[in-house]
């Protein structure tokens, strides 16, 4: 097989005292997703935050195309950053609300100091299914869905290889889930992108993941294929 798109090794992350993430480790190729899940508290939104290089860890590695990440200045994350991107939960608070839909699909390359190309930003919003005439909008006039495809654009313009994705569908009325849903798949089937995924819904995860990873307490407790998943996973023990 492959080396691994992504690996972590012994990842720790501490808040003070609080050992938040204790020695996790998983790895995830390209174009698998590797569901994290876990009760509220058990440190999966910092393990996504180690992950990201948002948050450095107290110990541990974080692997990605070969780059070991921990330990690296902000400066010489900078170029990296456009590989790996996190989709968060909430649409509009992703998004600045002065920021014009166009220019917010756009922020992301001109921090790289790569200014869009022309036509680039309509591109990306047919990428995601978001009618180009929406680009002179502000999100507040934006429905959550079309937000969302907003920061899955956003995501898309450095061309990633993996997205962390913190519960992308949790603040969605569930009639729009399913779309955002399908419009992941299609990416990862286009374009062999990796998925981290955070999900509370078991249902989901077993339909949406590859493998699961069970944490507990800090700890992976668990990891098997997504199919093999029980619903009642989570039901018992403490967070
Ligand atoms: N910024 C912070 N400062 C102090 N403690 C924190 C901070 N962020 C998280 N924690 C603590 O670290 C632990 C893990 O939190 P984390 O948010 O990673 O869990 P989670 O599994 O993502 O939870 P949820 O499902 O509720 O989002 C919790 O005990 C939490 O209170």
């Amino acid at each position: 097989m492959s080396d691994p798109l992504l690996k972590v090794t012994d990842l720790v992350v501490r808040y003070g005292r609080h050992t938040a993430v204790d020695r996790v480790s998983f790895e995830i190729h390209a174009g698998e997703t590797l569901a994290l899940i876990g009760p509220s508290g058990c440190g999966k939104s910092s393990t996504a935050l180690a992950t990201l290089a948002l948050r450095r860890p107290a110990g541990g590695s974080v692997r990605f195309e070969g780059h070991e990440l921990t330990g690296l200045r902000e400066r010489e994350l900078r170029p990296l950053r456009p590989r790996f991107q996190p989709v968060f939960q909430d649409p509009y608070g992703s998004l600045s609300p002065r920021l014009r839909i166009r220019d917010a699909i756009a922020e992301p390359l001109r921090a790289q100091r790569r200014p869009p190309a022309t036509g680039q930003v309509e591109t990306l919003m047919e990428t995601v299914g978001l009618d180009t005439s929406l680009g002179d909008r502000l999100p507040h006039e934006l429905s959550g869905g079309q937000c969302q495809r907003v920061g899955i654009a956003r995501a898309l313009a450095g061309e990633p290889r993996l997205l962390v994705l913190d519960e992308p569908v949790s603040a969605l009325d569930p009639s729009v889930r399913a779309g955002v849903l399908n419009l992941l798949t299609a990416l990862q089937e286009d374009r062999g992108l990796a998925y981290l995924f955070i999900c509370h819904d078991l249902a989901l995860v077993r339909h949406f993941a590859h493998r699961v990873a069970v944490m507990r307490q800090g700890r992976i407790v668990d990891t098997r294929p997504a199919r093999e998943l029980s619903l009642t996973a989570l039901d018992s023990g403490p967070a």
